[in-house]
C-alpha cells in the first residue's frame, strides 16, 4: 500500500501537480509585460533633457499625446522631436508646478519624471499617487509604478527587454543579441500575417466560424518560411484565403503548400522586385569594388549636420512667434 510522503511541503506538491498537468510554471517577482495601447491618450513629462529624449522615443512610438513640461533650453534631441511632431507634444516652458496636476486631474493616462531635481520628483510622485495615475520618476525605482524596458522594434514587432532594475545595460546587451538572431524579414512577415487575418475576418466574420478560423490561421501561421511570408503580394494572400473556404466541416482544413501557393500566382510581388533590384544593385557595386555604406556613412554625417543647423533655425523662429 502507498504511503503518503510526509517530508513534501505542501508548497512542493502543488510545483509537482503543476509540472505534471502540463500548466506553465508561476515565478512570482516580476513585472506586468503588457503592451499598452496608448495611442492618442495624454502623457505628462516632466523634464527635458537626455533622459526625457529617450522617454518621447517610447511615447512617440506609441503615438501618445505628450505635455511637456521643461524650462528651456531643451537637450538637442528633444528640440529635434518637438519640430518632428509638433502635433503630439506640447511644450511649456518653465519648471513644474503642482497646479500642472491639481487643476486638471483627469488629463493625463501617464506621468514620468526625467529631472535632476529629487525634492520636485518626490512631489510629483506623491500627487500621481493621489491622482491614481501610474508614473515612473527616472532614477528613483522604489517610486516608479512601471519600469521602462530595452526595446527592439521592426515594423510591428516589439521585444522588451526587462532586468526587473537589475543590470539596464545588460537589458540592452540582450536586446541587441535578440535582435541579431531574429529572421531578417520578420517585421515585414508579421506585418503580412495581420493583414491575413484582417481579411479573413472580414470574410468569415460569424461568431461561429471563430473555432474553425482560429485553426486554420494557426497552421498557416506554422506553415511557411518566415521570407517567404514577407514576400507575400495581396495577390498570394487572395490566393490562399481562397483556400480555406475550399474545407466546409469543423476539423476540415486546407491550407496550401508553399510551392502551390506559388503556382496560382499571375506575376511577382511588388516586394519581391524590389528586393531583387536592390540585391543585384548589392552586387554590382560590390563587383565594382566599392567599399560597402562608406560613402553612404559620409554623406549621412554631412546630411546629418545640415539639417540639425536648419532646425536650430526653425526651432529659434518658433520661439520668437
Ligand atoms: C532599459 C532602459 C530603458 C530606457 O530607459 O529607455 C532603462 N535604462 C536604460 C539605460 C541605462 N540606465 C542607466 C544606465 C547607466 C548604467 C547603469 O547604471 O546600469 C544605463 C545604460 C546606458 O546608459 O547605456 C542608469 C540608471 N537606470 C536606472 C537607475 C536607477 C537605479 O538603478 O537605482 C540608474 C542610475 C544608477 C546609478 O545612479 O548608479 C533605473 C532604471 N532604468 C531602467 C530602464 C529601468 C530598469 C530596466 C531594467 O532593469 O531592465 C529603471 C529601474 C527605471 C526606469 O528608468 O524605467 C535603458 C536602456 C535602453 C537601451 O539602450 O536599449
Ligand atoms: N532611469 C534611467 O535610465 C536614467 C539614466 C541616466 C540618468 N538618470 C537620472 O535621470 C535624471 C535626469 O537625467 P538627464 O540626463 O535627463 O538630466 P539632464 O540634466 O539632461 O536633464 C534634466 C532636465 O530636467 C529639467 N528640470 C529640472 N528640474 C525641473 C523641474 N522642477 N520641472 C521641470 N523640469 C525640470 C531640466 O531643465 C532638464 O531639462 C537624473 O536624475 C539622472 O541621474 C536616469
Amino acid at each position: 500500500m502507498a504511503t503518503k510522503d510526509n517530508t513534501m511541503t505542501p508548497e512542493r506538491r502543488l510545483e509537482i501537480r503543476e509540472e505534471m498537468f502540463g500548466y506553465p510554471k508561476i515565478q512570482t517577482g516580476g513585472s506586468l509585460m503588457i503592451a499598452w495601447q496608448i495611442k492618442g491618450k495624454r502623457v505628462l513629462l516632466v523634464g527635458g533633457g537626455e533622459v526625457a529624449a529617450t522617454r518621447l522615443v517610447h511615447l512617440l512610438s506609441a503615438d501618445a499625446l505628450v505635455t511637456m513640461i521643461a524650462p528651456a533650453p531643451l537637450h538637442p534631441e528633444v528640440a529635434f522631436r518637438l519640430t518632428q511632431f509638433p502635433q503630439s507634444i506640447t511644450w511649456i516652458d518653465r519648471p513644474f508646478q503642482s497646479t500642472d496636476l491639481t487643476s486638471c486631474p483627469n488629463d493625463y493616462s501617464l506621468i514620468l519624471t526625467a529631472i535632476d531635481d529629487p525634492v520636485a520628483s518626490s512631489e510629483i510622485y506623491t500627487l500621481a499617487q493621489q491622482l491614481k495615475i501610474p508614473a515612473n520618476i527616472a532614477d528613483v525605482p522604489p517610486e516608479c509604478d512601471f519600469y521602462f524596458g530595452s526595446v527592439h522594434r521592426d515594423g510591428p514587432l516589439q521585444v522588451m527587454v526587462s532586468t526587473n532594475g537589475n543590470g539596464p545595460r545588460m537589458a540592452s546587451t540582450i536586446r541587441k543579441m535578440i535582435a541579431e538572431a531574429l529572421p531578417e524579414d520578420c517585421g515585414r512577415a508579421i506585418e503580412r500575417m495581420g493583414k491575413i487575418r484582417q481579411e479573413l475576418r472580414k470574410l468569415a466574420p460569424e461568431q461561429r466560424e471563430g473555432k474553425r478560423r482560429m485553426e486554420w490561421i494557426k497552421q498557416m501561421s506554422d506553415k511557411y518560411p518566415w521570407d517567404a511570408v514577407a514576400g507575400m503580394s495581396d495577390e498570394d494572400m487572395q490566393n490562399l484565403l481562397e483556400w480555406y473556404f475550399r474545407g466546409q466541416g469543423e476539423g476540415e482544413f486546407y491550407v496550401p503548400e508553399w510551392e502551390e501557393l506559388i503556382k496560382m500566382r499571375k506575376g511577382k510581388s511588388k516586394w519581391v522586385r524590389e528586393r531583387e533590384a536592390k540585391e543585384r544593385e548589392e552586387k554590382e557595386r560590390e563587383e565594382k569594388g566599392e567599399k560597402k555604406g562608406e560613402d553612404a556613412a559620409n554623406g549621412g554625417v554631412e546630411g546629418l549636420n545640415k539639417q540639425v543647423e536648419g532646425l536650430k533655425v526653425e526651432d529659434d523662429e518658433s520661439k520668437a512667434k
